[in-house]
C-alpha cells in the first residue's frame, strides 16, 4: 500500500511494547571524570565547610556529575538539599502519589529564593552612562566600564538535565573553538581549576598532548532511527552553485561594543570605544551604508526579481539565506536554472503502453456513519497485501488500549488522531492496492454529515462508488447520510456502484442470514433505481469486513456463509468487473487540468507538492504550469502516481506533483493546475443545467465544484428544461423539486470552471440541486 499523504510507519515500532528510547551505559567514569572529581571535590568541600554543611564525597560527586562539573550549581544543590524539608513533610501524602527527585526539590527551593530576591531598580540610562559615543570630542570621551551585573544571572538548579547541560557544553565548545581559531592566548599557569575545567576538552588536549581520552558516556536517550522517508522521485539535476553578493549589514557601533572581545593587553574596564571600533569608524562613523540602507537595498533587489524570490521560497531556507546576501550587485545575479523538460510525447507513450498497462480506477466509499466503511476497506487492504498483518496487529493493540478494539481495521484507513479519537472518518483517506489486472485507489469519504463537503471532494475524483450498507440497519442505511451520499455520487457524475451488504456475520438470530441479505438487496436496488442509477451498473455483494468473508476471499464452503461462495462474487471481483477504462486519446491530448485535492508542504527535497486527479491532458517533469485562480506559475519538478515516482502522468490518474518556482501560499485545495499555455479563465458567474432536489429561487447557497466549495448562490432562474434540454419555460419564478432548469450561478470569489464541470448546490446543510456547467461567459 502506498499512502498519498506520506504518512509512514516505522516497521520496527510495530511490536515495540516499550520505550522507544535506549539507555546507554552510564556507570563507568573515565580517567578524565576521575581527574575532574579529584580537582573539584575539594573546592566544593571548602565552600560547604564555610557554610557549615556536611556531605559525603559521594554526594559531591553525584552533584558534580548531575550538573556536569558546574561547581556553583553543585554547591547550591548540596546546600539546599541539607536544609530542613518542611514542605516535604507537610505534603507527604501527595509525594506518595508522585515522588519528586531530590534535584527537583532543590530546584523548587531555589526558584522560591530567586523570586524573593529584591533587585535594585535598573534604568536604560544606566547602560549608557559613561559610554563614549562615536562623535564625542576626545576631551569629554569617557571609558566603557562594565558594571557588576545589577541582578544575579538566573541559574537553573535541579531542573537542568544532563542532556540540556550537554547542549550547553556543545555551544560553549563551538564558541570557544571559534575564538581559539582567531586568537589563542598562551596558557596561563594561574588559571584556577574552574577555569581549566570550563575550557573545552579539545583545547585542553591541545595544551598538553597525551593519551587520547575516550569521550565520556552520558546516559543519553538515543532515539531510534526515524521511519525511512518515502521513496523520493527521480532527483532533478543538481543546480549549479551561483555566486551571491553579501547583503549582511555590519554591526552597529553599540552592537560591536557589546559583542567585541577586548584587544590583547587591554583590560575591559579601561577600554575606550575607539579601542573597540578602531580609528576608521571613529573618524567617520557614517561611512558606508547604514543598516537601514542595506535592508532597503535588499528589499529593492527582491522586488525587482520576483522569480528569484519564489525560487528561494521553494528551494528552502538555505537558498533564501544565500539570496539575501547581497551587496549592491544584486540586480545582476543570474537566474535560477529551470527544471528541464524531457520532452516526452505523453499521448504517444500512453497509446503505446495502453495494452501493457494495468487498468487504474479510483472508488469512493460511501454509506451511513458506522456501517463499517473503514473496517471493510482496512480488510481489503489487508487481504490484498497492501498492508501487513503486523500493522493491523499494532493498530489492534493501540485500539484496545483506547477501548476501541473493534476499530483496529478501520485504523488502517483512519490515520488522523481526531479520526481515531472520535472513531469517525474526517478527511478523505487515500490508499492504493493492486490486483493482477487493476491498480485501485480507495477514497474513504467521511460518513458523518459534518463532513459532506469532503465527501463531495472525494466522489468528484472517483470512477465509481462502493456503497456500504449494514445488513442489520437497513432503516438508517436507506436514510440520512446514505441517501445524501448516493445522490451526491450521482451529482458528481458517478454511474457505477458496488453495494457491499456488510456485517452479515452479525445478523440475528442467525449469522449470514440469506433472507436478510435478499431483503436488504431488494431495498437497495429499488432505492438506487429511484435515485437514477441504471441497474446494469449496480452490483450487490454480501460480506463482512470484520471477519473478511467475501471481501477479497470467498467464504469457507462449510460455514454459515457457504451459500455466498456459489452465488456472489467477492467484493474484490465485483470491483474489478466494474472498471471500464473510459479515458481516450483526445482527453489525454487536451491541455492539462488538475484540481488540487491536497497541498503538502515541508519535504526537504520537495518543499511543496499537490495531489489530485488529472481530469484532462497530461503532465511531465519540467512542464510549466499555471495555478488558478492565483495565476502563479510553477514548474513540475517531479511526479508520483500511486505514490511511485514516474516521468509523466495523464488524464484519469490521481497523482502528486512536486512543484518548484512557486510560493506555497498560492496553492490551496480546490485550485486548478493548468497547462501554462492554456490557463482556465477565472469567472464569477456561470450558467449550469441543474436538477432541483428542492424548490429553488434566486437565493444564497454553497457552491461545490469538486474539492472547492465557495459562498455564492443562484442569481437568476433562466429557464426550465426537459430531459433533452428543450426549454419549457423562460424566466420561471420558481424551479420545483424534480424539475430541471438552466440557472445562473454567482460566486463571491472567482472560481475556475469549464463547460462540462459538475456543480453541486447546497443550502442549510442539505443538497438542493446539482448539475453540469454549460456556459462561463
Ligand atoms: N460485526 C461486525 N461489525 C463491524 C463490521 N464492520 C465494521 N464493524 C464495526 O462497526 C463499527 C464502525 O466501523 P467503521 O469501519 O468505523 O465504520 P465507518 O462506516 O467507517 O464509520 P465512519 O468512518 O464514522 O463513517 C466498528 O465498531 C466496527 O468494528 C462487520 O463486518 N461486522
Amino acid at each position: 500500500m502506498q499512502r498519498v499523504k506520506n504518512l509512514g510507519y516505522d516497521e520496527d515500532e510495530l511490536y515495540d511494547n516499550h520505550d522507544e528510547y535506549e539507555q546507554e551505559d552510564a556507570t563507568a567514569y573515565t580517567a578524565e571524570d576521575k581527574e575532574n572529581f579529584a580537582t573539584l571535590t575539594p573546592v566544593i568541600r571548602a565552600e560547604l565547610d564555610e557554610a557549615g554543611v556536611q556531605v559525603s564525597d559521594k554526594d559531591i560527586e553525584d552533584a558534580l556529575w548531575h550538573y556536569y562539573w558546574d561547581v556553583g550549581k553543585s554547591v547550591s544543590y548540596l546546600k539546599n538539599s541539607r536544609t530542613p524539608r518542611l514542605q516535604q513533610q507537610s505534603t507527604e501524602k501527595s509525594d506518595k502519589a508522585k515522588a519528586k527527585s531530590k534535584f527537583d526539590e532543590a530546584a523548587e527551593r531555589s526558584a522560591e529564593k530567586a523570586v524573593r530576591t529584591t533587585m535594585p531598580p535598573m534604568f536604560a540610562a544606566d547602560w549608557f552612562r559613561n559610554v563614549s559615543w562615536t562623535l564625542v570630542p576626545s576631551h569629554v570621551e569617557g571609558d566603557l566600564i562594565p558594571n557588576e551585573p545589577v541582578r544575579p544571572m538566573p541559574k537553573l538548579l535541579g531542573g537542568s538535565s544532563k542532556l540540556a547541560k550537554l547542549a550547553e557544553e556543545r555551544r560553549k565548545k563551538a564558541a570557544t573553538a571559534a575564538a581559539s581559531q582567531s586568537e589563542s592566548p598562551a596558557p596561563n599557569g594561574s588559571l584556577s581549576a574552574l577555569e581549566r575545567l570550563s575550557k573545552p576538552r579539545d583545547a585542553k588536549e591541545n595544551e598538553a598532548p597525551g593519551p587520547k581520552v575516550e569521550p565520556k558516556k552520558y546516559p543519553i536517550r538515543k532515539k531510534r532511527d526515524p521511519t525511512p522517508p518515502p521513496r523520493e522521485p527521480t532527483p532533478p539535476p543538481p543546480e549549479p552553485e551561483e555566486e551571491k553578493p553579501d547583503l549582511r549589514a555590519s554591526p552597529t557601533a553599540f552592537g560591536l561594543a557589546l559583542s567585541t572581545s577586548p584587544p590583547c593587553g587591554l583590560h575591559p574596564a579601561s577600554m575606550t570605544l575607539k579601542d573597540l571600533l578602531g580609528s576608521e569608524v571613529a573618524d567617520d562613523p557614517f561611512q558606508g551604508p547604514s543598516p537601514d540602507d542595506t535592508v532597503l537595498r535588499a528589499q529593492q533587489y527582491s522586488k525587482g526579481t520576483p522569480n528569484k524570490r519564489r525560487q528561494s521560497g521553494v528551494n528552502g531556507l538555505a537558498k533564501k539565506t544565500e539570496a539575501l546576501k547581497l551587496n549592491g550587485t544584486a540586480a545582476s545575479a543570474p537566474a535560477q536554472p529551470k527544471v528541464r523538460s524531457r520532452g516526452l510525447d505523453v499521448p504517444k507513450l500512453w497509446a503505446e503502453e495502453k495494452s501493457r498497462r494495468k487498468a487504474s480506477a479510483a472508488f469512493v466509499v460511501i454509506g451511513h456513519v458506522d456501517h463499517g466503511k473503514s473496517t471493510l476497506m482496512g480488510r481489503l487492504l489487508l487481504d490484498t497485501g497492501a498492508v501487513a498483518q503486523r500493522d493491523v496487529d499494532k493498530y489492534q493493540k493501540q485500539a484496545t488500549e483506547m477501548g476501541k478494539s473493534s476499530f483496529a481495521l478501520a485504523w488502517v484507513m483512519d490515520t488522523g488522531t481526531e479520526e481515531r479519537e472520535r472513531g469517525v472518518t474526517v478527511d478523505i483517506a487515500q490508499h492504493h492496492f493492486s490486483t493482477n489486472s487493476v491498480d485501485f485507489t480507495i477514497l474513504d469519504a467521511p460518513g458523518h454529515r459534518d463532513f459532506v463537503p469532503n465527501m463531495i471532494g472525494g466522489a468528484s475524483m472517483a470512477d465509481m462508488a462502493v456503497l456500504v450498507v449494514d445488513a442489520n440497519q437497513l432503516e438508517s442505511g436507506m436514510k440520512g447520510q446514505t441517501r445524501e451520499h448516493v445522490l451526491l455520487a450521482k451529482a458528481v457524475g458517478l454511474k457505477r456502484i458496488v453495494v457491499a451488504v456488510n456485517k452479515l456475520d452479525s445478523t440475528t438470530p442467525d449469522a449470514w442470514s440469506r433472507s436478510q441479505f435478499d431483503g436488504v438487496k431488494g431495498e437497495v436496488l429499488k432505492f438506487l433505481r429511484e435515485s437514477g442509477f441504471a441497474e446494469q451498473f449496480v452490483t450487490v455483494v454480501p460480506c463482512s469486513g470484520l471477519s473478511g468473508d467475501n471481501v477479497a476471499k470467498a467464504p469457507k464452503v462449510s460455514g454459515p456463509a457457504a451459500w455466498v461462495a456459489n452465488t456472489h462474487p467477492t467484493l474484490l471481483k465485483a470491483l474489478e468487473k466494474s472498471v471500464i477504462p473510459d479515458i481516450d486519446g483526445a482527453t489525454i491530448r487536451r491541455p492539462l487540468r488538475l484540481q488540487i485535492a491536497d497541498v503538502f508542504r515541508g519535504g526537504v527535497t520537495n518543499p511543496v507538492s499537490v495531489s489530485g486527479r488529472i481530469s484532462a491532458g497530461n503532465a511531465q517533469t519540467g512542464d510549466s504550469v499555471v495555478v488558478q485562480p492565483s495565476g502563479e506559475t510553477a514548474t513540475i519538478k517531479a511526479l508520483e502516481v500511486n505514490a511511485e515516482p514516474c516521468d509523466y502522468a495523464f488524464a484519469g490518474q490521481i497523482c502528486t506533483l512536486h512543484l518548484t518556482d512557486i510560493d506555497p501560499i498560492h496553492l490551496r485545495t480546490g485550485d486548478v493546475v493548468c497547462a501554462a499555455s492554456h490557463p482556465v479563465p477565472v469567472v464569477k458567474t456561470f450558467t449550469a443545467k441543474i436538477e432541483a432536489l428542492k424548490s429553488l429561487l434566486p437565493q444564497a447557497m454553497d457552491v461545490h465544484l469538486g474539492r472547492l466549495h465557495v459562498a455564492g448562490g443562484i442569481k437568476q432562474l433562466v429557464s426550465t428544461v426537459d430531459s433533452e434540454g428543450e426549454v419549457l419555460k423562460k424566466k420561471p419564478r420558481i424551479v420545483k423539486a424534480g424539475q430541471k432548469a438552466i440557472v445562473k450561478v454567482g460566486v463571491e470569489d472567482g472560481v475556475v470552471v469549464e463547460v462540462g464541470d459538475r456543480v453541486v448546490l447546497r443550502a442549510e446543510g442539505a443538497t438542493v440541486g446539482f448539475g453540469v456547467v454549460d456556459g462561463t461567459a
